[in-house]
């Protein structure tokens, strides 16, 4: 335990969160340079080496292009390892998002310094709030002509309901941007040619610098006991104290320090790199549902992403949140109940791969050599089964039929839809009248998927319109239905009798076999099951996928040279489809659990078209100074949501939904739609 802790301590899983254009992909990468640049300048005790460097490297670009990238960065003599988790870009809701913000303990917030806080961005800070992800912000590209920190400050007060503290000051402005002035240490980083140095405050700055520290010192004493003992005391709390204090506001999520700089200009990174060590927390400030990381404790670990690595081929990235993991020791994949081998491990740096023999709870680590594990699986000992994150993934909701160019096409498909499904377990693949069709959860899950299936596997298809996946069900029991399937041409004839009964059940399918003494031969039993499964997956109304059907096998009665399985199979199917048609069958559509958080003053006009789209509004509530509308609403209202929303609220307001339930289309609506 002793162990885990003295280690963890210096341990940051982060991710960077922005939205698209402010700079998270160049902040990014000039982390991952100015980490790997402070080893070197060791190495060679130059600065102007290192400096050369880093122009070769600005020329060429570092790119992440991994799910986790490990890097080391040294504050107040400690050397921390960060691991900067790569959140997906797009915004919306999806699984791969919320698996992010799942793995990750804290967060950096890039802003662009002339948009401000954008609507885009205003989603993005919604979906760690609902995870109570700690942050940090990065005001970034201050040098641009209309770049300002302050009103950029304010917009994270206002609309985003935080409250900032603000950490620095610029000096200059625009293309004469030359740094920051550090609120807490009451100096200024500038990089006259791109070298970090510290200096002196400049004296046009220093009232303003002396008026902006006492300000924050006055907001973290307003929100901590022991700031606040120190400042009523009349003491001036040194650094490490007002650090100390903000570290703890920040962990709890209380308050976010603000930084700026221009990450493209090599401006204000390293400052950066020192608060997240500082403020954000360790694995182990997180209270985690996992409870205290201990590497003497029970393994678990959960799989949030598997990637093709261009030199090691498929790695699966885990998240270890008790005990190790050990090359070479198996380990028990908890969802699929098999056991795995655990390969090499790695740590994925920007440019080269470390292997190394084990890694702790709390760490993030890519593991070669995993066969069966998949997305969003965990694993763990096999004497402590646990499953991380459950595992009910909501039927697909939506689908589209994609329909391949060329037969080439077609095999790519095959190839691309096996792999596909292997990092994102939440979607589906079904043949429909010789059409693939793909179901998933939304329409911008299936959008991403048709994307990759194109640019990553080529496939070339045509892609029909997004569909509601309505389902079946019926409502009634019925008993007592025979069907006698029998054919009598030339040779071996067909024969096979059966009585059946169904009725209504939660969801799923249940067969029940009732039939005793031999009236049917035991051997044919599963394919009166098989039968009418087969029957399930076209309803009687339109065709749509049956649930909630349990059918009861009650008699029958067989031929002793033409009955086969392959009678008893048309028999069950028959005799299932015309049971179902007497048992009231009803349409069933996908709702929705719809959560729209929007600023006060147009609460009433969503709230209105939300009735309008067949809604039922569940409650109201506030979060972060904004409102939030949770309703429950047919997802085939849904289409088109986000630029509705966007119109109503001018560009304000943000959903995000999951699957609910299946409830009956009103018989109007059915109509419609042929039932
Ligand atoms: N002037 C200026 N431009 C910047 C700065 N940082 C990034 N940019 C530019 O802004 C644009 C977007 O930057 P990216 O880093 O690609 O932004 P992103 O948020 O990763 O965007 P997506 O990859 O599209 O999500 C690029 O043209 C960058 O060169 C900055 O500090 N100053």
């Amino acid at each position: 335990m002793t162990t885990t802790v003295r280690s963890l301590t210096t341990v940051r899983n982060i991710g960077i969160m922005a939205h698209i254009d402010a700079g998270k992909t160049t902040t990014a990468e000039r982390i991952l340079f100015f980490t790997g640049v402070s080893r070197r300048i060791g190495e060679v005790h130059d600065g102007a080496a290192a400096l050369d460097f880093l122009k070769q490297e600005r020329d060429r670009g570092i790119t992440i292009t991994s799910a986790a990238t490990t890097c080391h960065w040294t504050v107040d003599g400690t050397e921390h390892t960060l691991n900067l988790i790569d959140t997906p870009g797009h915004v919306d809701f999806t699984i791969e998002v919320e698996r992010c913000l799942r793995v990750l303990d804290g967060a950096v917030t890039v802003f662009d310094g002339v948009a401000g806080v954008e609507p885009q961005s205003e989603t993005v800070w919604r979906q760690a709030d609902r995870y109570g992800v700690p942050r940090i912000c990065f005001v970034n590209k201050m040098d641009r002509a209309g770049a300002d920190l302050h009103r950029c400050v304010g917009m994270i007060r206002e609309r985003l309901g935080a409250v900032p503290l603000v950490m620095q000051l610029p000096i200059g402005a625009e293309a004469g941007f030359e740094g920051v002035v550090d609120l807490v240490s009451g100096r200024a980083h500038v990089w006259p040619d791109d070298r970090h140095t510290v200096v002196d405050v400049p004296a046009d700055l220093a009232e303003d610098a002396r008026r902006w520290r006492a300000a924050l010192v006055e907001t973290v004493a307003e929100h901590d006991e022991e700031l606040m003992d120190l400042y009523l005391g009349g003491t001036e709390p040194s650094p490490e104290q007002v650090h100390a204090a903000i570290r703890r506001l920040t962990v709890a999520s209380v308050v976010t320090p603000v930084f700026c700089g221009s990450a493209y200009r090599n401006k204000g990174v390293q400052p950066l790199l020192d608060a997240v060590v500082r403020y954000l927390p360790s694995p182990l400030d997180v209270d985690t549902a996992h409870g205290v990381p201990d590497d003497d404790a029970p393994l678990s670990a959960l799989a949030f992403k598997i990637m093709t690595d261009r030199f090691l081929g498929r790695l699966t990235f885990v998240r270890i949140y008790s005990g190790r993991l050990v090359s070479g020791a198996s380990a028990l994949n908890s969802v699929k109940a098999r056991k795995e081998r655990i390969g090499k491990i790695y740590r994925v740096h920007a440019g080269d791969r470390e292997e190394i023999g084990s890694a702790g709870a709390g760490d993030i680590v890519a593991v070669m050599g995993l066969k069966r594990t998949t997305t969003g699986e965990t694993l763990c000992d096999a004497d402590h089964p646990v499953i991380l994150e459950s595992m009910d993934f909501p039927a697909p909701v939506i689908e589209v039929a994609v329909e391949p160019t060329s037969k080439g096409d077609l095999d790519r498909l095959g190839v691309a839809l096996r792999r596909l499904a292997e990092e994102d377990p939440s979607f589906q693949v079904r043949e429909d009248g010789g059409q693939t069709v793909i179901g998933g959860m939304g329409e911008l899950h299936l959008e991403i998927l048709i994307d990759r299936m194109k640019e990553e596997f080529q496939v070339d298809a045509g892609v029909g319109r997004p569909r509601v996946a309505y389902r079946e069900t019926i409502r009634r029991p019925v008993r007592d239905v025979d069907h006698l399937h029998r054919k009598q041409d030339g040779g071996k004839g067909q024969y096979a009798k059966v009585r059946i009964a169904v009725e209504p059940i939660e969801d799923g399918y249940e067969f029940v076999n009732k039939v005793t003494g031999g009236r049917i031969p035991r051997e044919f039993i599963p394919s009166v099951d098989a039968g009418c499964q087969e029957a399930m997956h076209t309803g009687v109304l339109t065709g749509h996928e049956m649930t909630g059907v349990r059918v009861t096998l009650l008699d029958g009665d067989f031929h002793p040279i033409d009955s086969s399985e392959l009678a008893f199979r048309v028999a069950g199917s028959m005799a299932f489809k015309e049971a179902v048609r007497r048992a009231s069958p009803v349409l069933l559509e996908p709702v929705m659990a719809v959560e729209v958080t929007v600023p006060d003053d147009h609460l009433g006009s969503v709230i209105g078209d939300l009735n309008r789209r067949r809604g039922r509004v569940e409650g109201t509530g506030e979060r972060a100074g904004a409102r939030i509308v949770r309703a429950l609403v047919p997802l085939s209202e849904m289409f088109g949501y986000v630029g509705d929303l966007r119109g109503m609220t001018s560009g304000r307001g943000v959903f995000v939904m999951e699957f609910d339930s299946y409830a009956e289309v009103p018989p109007s609506v059915a109509r419609t739609l042929g039932a």
